[in-house]
């Protein structure tokens, strides 16, 4: 799996704790490091959000996780991009859900709302689901790629 990370100048201390931990993780290929690389780094949280879910969209990438203060902005600006469902996920059965009911390929964290250890803990079951194409939540999810779909044209 290739997981692409980004965060804006307040979600970089912990960008980089799960960054490290996804390289040492033997279930994960490669992980992509779009910055911020330092709390020094200004630049909004859309232009990493946006950036790192075409990352995805484009097939350069797998999965991603974003960080900001609150993860909202990150996943708001992620699922701007055609094909991505991004959300928050500050807790262990949400992050599941995230990916067994909802298919998305984003979670988002906020680093002024969860603490270092629970992140770290979310992010290392999250890399060991996967969505079931023939489960019953897979005509749902179909629902909002037709409805994206439609609305392109
Ligand atoms: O949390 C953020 C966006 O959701 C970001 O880190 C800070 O945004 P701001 O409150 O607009 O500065």
């Amino acid at each position: 799996m290739r997981v692409v990370v980004a965060a804006d100048n307040a979600g970089v201390d912990l960008k980089n704790l799960v960054r490290d931990q996804l390289r040492a993780d033997e279930r994960v290929s490669e992980v992509i490091d779009l910055g911020a690389a330092s709390v020094d780094d200004d630049t909004a949280y859309p232009h990493f959000g946006l950036a790192a879910a075409e990352k995805i969209a484009n097939g350069e990438a797998d999965r991603g996780i974003l960080v900001c203060g609150t993860g909202i902005g990150m996943a708001i600006s992620a699922n701007k991009v055609t094909g991505i469902r991004a959300t928050v996920a500050h807790d262990s059965y949400s992050a599941e859900r995230s990916i067994k009911s909802n298919n998305c390929q984003i979670i988002t964290f906020g680093a002024r709302v969860i603490g270092p250890e629970l992140a770290k803990k979310i992010t290392h079951e999250w890399i060991g689901y996967t969505f079931d194409p023939t489960s019953a939540s897979a005509a749902k999810v179909a629902r909002i790629t037709e409805y994206e779909t439609q609305a392109a044209c």
